[in-house]
């Protein structure tokens, strides 16, 4: 696409990502995120629980991708590996970036029964048993396996400290350091029940990829922890924040849920 590249600002931001090369962003008929509504899903007692192993030796490094800050993690063995839940086969955990706001009031993707959150951390996992590489899955509706935690400003976040701590020399876009031995399940909340739902990624290419799973605890972040997220640039002088797709149509799609 020649001309000005997908963002979040006024003349590039989700509104438009459908006449900067990404059509399904209006044609689509499992985009995400969506907005959840707790009532309307459905219980299924043959969801299993989600089975998490990851190696935290296999976190390589952090980046400031221009859109999100992003830790990158070994993915050419199964090293770090999410089985059950929805889930037909293991899958790769590959990245995991965040989603946040100008303001902590809102900034999450997925809205729980309208209720926005300051932020969002994505656990980015691929199917790696039926597919060879990464962008493979990318065109597979079972390619990949998204874990959505939403983010809730209260008392800071330990386990997030060692990002924060990293983004002060991550604030250009392009810049990355190494960042080793970081666990990734020390993020998650204590209870890992959780909703689903195909959907897609929710920022261009927009693939229709993504078997989605939002848990329904949120994990808290400190203000001064989140404003540091903020100190980040997609570009020069633009600081990153709103860097966030807000919900899409259901388009009529089943969410589930293994709690009652
Ligand atoms: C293609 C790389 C990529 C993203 F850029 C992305 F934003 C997401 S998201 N927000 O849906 O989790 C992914 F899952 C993903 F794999
Ligand atoms: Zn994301």
């Amino acid at each position: 696409m020649a001309g000005c590249s997908w963002g979040y600002g006024p003349k590039n931001g989700p509104d438009h990502w459908h006449e900067l090369g990404f059509p399904i962003a209006k044609e689509g008929t499992r985009q995400s995120p969506i907005e959840i509504k707790n009532a309307e899903a459905k219980f299924d007692q043959n969801l299993k629980p989600l089975n998490l192993s990851y190696d935290p030796t296999s976190s390589k490094s952090i980046c400031n991708t221009g859109t999100t800050v992003q830790v990158d993690f070994d993915d050419c063995t199964d090293r770090s590996v999410l089985t059950g839940g929805p889930l037909c086969g293991k899958y790769r955990l590959r990245q995991l970036h965040f989603h946040w706001g100008a303001c902590d009031t809102h900034g999450s993707e997925h809205v729980i029964d309208g209720k926005t959150f300051a932020g969002e951390l994505h656990l980015v996992h691929w199917n790696a048993e039926k597919y060879c590489e990464f962008n493979e899955a990318l065109k597979a509706p079972d390619g990949l396996a998204v874990i959505a935690v939403l983010l809730k400003v209260c008392e800071a976040n330990q386990a997030l400290q060692k990002i924060v701590c990293s983004l002060e020399c991550l604030k250009s876009k392009g810049a990355k350091t190494d960042f080793k031995d970081f666990s990734a399940c020390s993020l998650l909340p204590s209870c890992l029940q959780y909703w689903t739902y195909p959907g897609s990624l929710t920022t261009p290419p927009l693939c229709e990829c993504v078997i989605w799973l939002v848990l329904k605890e949120p994990i808290s972040v400190g203000a001064d922890q989140l404003a540091n997220f903020r100190k980040l640039e997609f570009g020069p002088c633009e600081p990153m924040q709103n860097n966030y797709r807000p919900p899409q149509a259901s388009k009529c799609r089943e969410i589930r849920k293994n709690f009652e």
